[in-house]
């Protein structure tokens, strides 16, 4: 079983790219939720490989199993476990990585940790395990969702293309109309042709993925170490091959001073309490404060390049790694889903968390 995730609601993954299959456990999920699995497979389906040109091609239905905890179409309040079986599996890609390392893959770190680690796929490295946390965020989103909160990422950045346009100015409904999930039509293009080329040389690029999520009432976060924005932050860097986190005006927020960062309050017409700007990302002193949340998440050029790289073996001798198989020359299409199912399980912890903080 994975580490688990959450404190309330809680996740553990388990399994491998190339075993049997992969899965989730979830507890703490409160009965009564309706489960939608139309929903749930539908979001798997954003995530799976083989969905383009510009992504891996392993063809995985991505079809899942319920084993327990829901009855009649709701949960029940009892552990519930998801199932999904590998079908595509192509181990012989890997038998060359059996005692070599790629250079920036997990390969090396495992055999130093466990001294015995399955290579085929990266085992349990691969980015296939966040399947499991995508259909566990898909629950955490149904049961959002009822509370009135929406989740909502988007690739905002290519290499050194990027979207300049804040997330108010774009329109977000365009986001899953192409192949890279940038809502910007044009930019999307450009992207997805910039994508290729590099798939076409052999080579990989990173990227960025925004998020934003509407309808957070002020009050959910805990005010010290397990602040709202730290949860989101952890939860993003637990990410395979995430690099980078911040939240509101992030490393930028540096260029204004207090004066111009700082959200004055207001009182709006229904007497509600909201701030003028937002620099703060909807969250202040670990706990949201009611505006929109909203943060960015850096991925690296994925490890597994089509070309030959320098290396050592387990033995420490010189070796030259060669890129085989089928990988994802830029991983942030298919981050988009991940992102949203990791802030979902965040913020799903934390309304169940805040349900006891005050009569
Ligand atoms: C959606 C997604 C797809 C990925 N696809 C690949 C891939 O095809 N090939 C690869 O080498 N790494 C891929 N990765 C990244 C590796 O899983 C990751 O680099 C590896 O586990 C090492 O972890 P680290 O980069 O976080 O240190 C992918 C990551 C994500 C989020
Ligand atoms: C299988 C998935 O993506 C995989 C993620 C991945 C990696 O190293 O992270 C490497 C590739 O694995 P394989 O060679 O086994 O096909 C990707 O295809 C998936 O996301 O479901």
């Amino acid at each position: 079983m994975g580490s688990t995730y959450g404190k309330i609601f809680k996740i553990a993954t388990f399994g491998e790219s190339h075993g049997v299959g992969i899965g989730v456990v979830i507890e703490g999920c409160p009965a009564g939720v309706t489960f939608d699995s139309d929903f749930i497979q539908s979001e798997l389906t954003r995530r799976k490989p083989g969905q383009s040109r510009i992504t891996t091609q392993r063809k995985e239905a991505d079809e899942f199993e319920v084993l327990s905890g829901v009855f009649e179409g709701k949960t029940t309040g009892t552990p519930i476990a998801m199932v999904i079986r590998n079908e595509d599996q192509r181990s012989k890609d890997y038998s060359h990585i059996a005692a070599q390392f790629r250079p920036s893959h997990a390969d090396y770190t495992y055999q130093v940790k466990y001294g015995n680690r399955d290579y085929r796929g990266g085992g349990r490295s691969s980015a296939r395990e966040t399947a499991a946390r995508v259909a566990a965020g898909a629950l955490a989103k149904l049961m959002l969702a009822e509370l009135g909160v929406s989740i909502q990422a988007y690739v905002s950045q290519v290499g050194a293309m990027k979207l300049e346009k804040s997330y108010q100015e774009l329109d977000l409904s365009e986001t899953e109309n192409n192949a890279v999930r940038c809502p910007d039509p044009e930019m999307a293009q450009q992207m997805f042709d910039y994508i290729d080329s590099i798939r076409k040389q052999g080579d990989s690029i990173g990227g960025v993925v925004n998020c934003v999520v509407k309808g957070t009432p002020a009050g959910w976060g805990e005010p010290v170490f397990d602040k709202l924005h730290a949860e989101l932050g952890k939860a993003m860097l637990s990410i395979n091959a995430v690099k980078g986190f911040e939240y509101g005006s992030g490393f930028d927020g540096v260029l204004l001073p207090g004066s111009q960062h700082n959200d004055a309050f207001y009182t709006d017409e229904n007497g509600n309490v909201h701030t003028r700007t937002n620099h703060s990302g909807g969250i202040q002193g670990g706990i949201s404060n009611g505006e929109d949340i909203y943060f960015r998440t850096a991925f690296k050029p994925v490890a597994t390049i089509m070309q030959d790289q320098e290396s050592v073996d387990q033995f420490g001798n010189v070796a030259i790694v060669q890129g085989k198989g089928r990988h994802d020359p830029c991983v942030v299409p298919r981050a988009v889903p991940i992102v949203e199912a990791m802030t979902a399980l965040v913020l799903a912890d934390f309304y169940l968390r805040n349900r006891s903080a005050k009569l």
